[in-house]
């Protein structure tokens, strides 16, 4: 894993909120997904978002990328608002991956992270039509940074593999190189590890670690209870969208609520493989009970692609 050159660095000990949510709800017809969440990220953070099936982790990421328009509630990043257009969002700097792996499944690893770029181009259409010297320069230069960004994840020797071809943890890696081609301050991952082999998942951390390290704050939901508290400065614990505690990995872990609503039995640092909780499912966009789905505003972040062959769930 290498460093790109142009990559700010930040100590981690810098804590200006850059995103914070006050008070978000969201509402499907009768169902309360989310309910009054509030929560901050800091500059240099990572933050863990943790809770059982169905606690409202993925609709709360929803309402802060403008896939969803919380029934209540604000979010701003920075001291600005953010839009309730998804690609509105990532040209403000915050970026995501997805539960469920959203690449253009036909399209090589290379191509996959200049799309990720398109919010930092300038060049407007007539320019690429025209291919003048300003497009050829910005192409140059954004695969110049797409390729630092698949050294940077380990994925420059796939450069011209199609993203369907790549092994399940090679695709979650792509979308968060995807993801940093926005060059976001903030990068929102939704289950990074799931699926993953015990290495791949020590190696996400590598790499989420080195992402901070770069200057991008994470906030990162996740099942797996040894990567969260291995790697988070701060975890949130949803309960039935309601946040149930916020803390350090001490003070959560240690938490009778959170033992007894999700973690079943403490962790035990000595033990080889911690208990997880159940594999998740794939709640994302399903309708609960009946009720109506929310209709998502159109995210231009996410391909029109199906996701890459083999790997349409969370369980590949
Ligand atoms: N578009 C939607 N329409 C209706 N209900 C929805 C919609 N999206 C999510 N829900 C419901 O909201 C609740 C929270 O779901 P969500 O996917 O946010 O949970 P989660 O904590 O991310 O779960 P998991 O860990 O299983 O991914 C669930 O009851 C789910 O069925």
């Amino acid at each position: 894993m290498t460093t790109p050159p142009n990559a700010a660095t930040t100590t981690g000990t810098d804590r200006d909120t850059i995103l914070r949510a006050d008070g978000v709800t969201m509402r499907f017809g009768g169902l309360t997904a989310v309910r009054g969440v509030d929560l901050t990220v800091g500059s240099g953070e990572i933050v863990g978002l943790i809770g059982p099936n169905g606690a409202g982790k993925t609709t709360f990421f929803n309402c802060l990328t403008g896939l969803y328009v919380p029934t209540e509630g604000t979010v701003s990043y920075r001291g600005t608002r953010l839009s309730r257009k998804p690609h509105l969002v990532t040209q403000a700097g915050v970026a995501r991956t997805f539960q469920n792996i959203r690449l253009f499944a036909n399209m090589t690893v290379l191509e996959n992270v200049l799309v990720g770029r398109h919010t930092r181009t300038k060049e407007g259409l007539w320019s690429a039509l025209l291919r003048g010297p300003g497009f050829k320069k910005a192409e140059r230069t954004s695969e110049q940074r797409a390729m630092e960004l698949l050294e940077f994840t380990g994925l420059a020797h796939k450069r011209d593999h199609l993203a369907r071809n790549l092994p399940y943890g090679e695709q979650r890696k792509l979308e968060i190189a995807r993801a940093l081609a926005s060059e976001p301050g903030l990068l929102l991952l939704d289950e990074p590890t799931a699926g993953m082999n015990p290495q791949e998942t020590r190696a996400t951390q590598d790499l989420v670690l080195a992402i901070r390290a770069q200057g991008t704050a994470v906030l990162v939901i996740e099942h797996d209870m040894r990567f969260i508290f291995n790697l988070c400065d701060r975890v949130a614990v949803l309960v039935q969208g309601q946040k149930l505690i916020e803390g350090t990995a001490d003070v959560v872990q240690a938490d009778d609520r959170v033992i007894a609503a999700y973690l079943g039995t403490p962790l035990d640092d000595d033990t080889p493989d911690a208990p997880h909780t159940a594999p998740p499912t794939d709640t994302d966009g399903t309708p609960a009970d009946g009720t109506p789905a929310a209709d998502p505003a159109p995210d231009a972040t996410a391909p029109a692609d199906p996701p890459a062959q083999g790997h349409t769930g969370d369980t590949p």
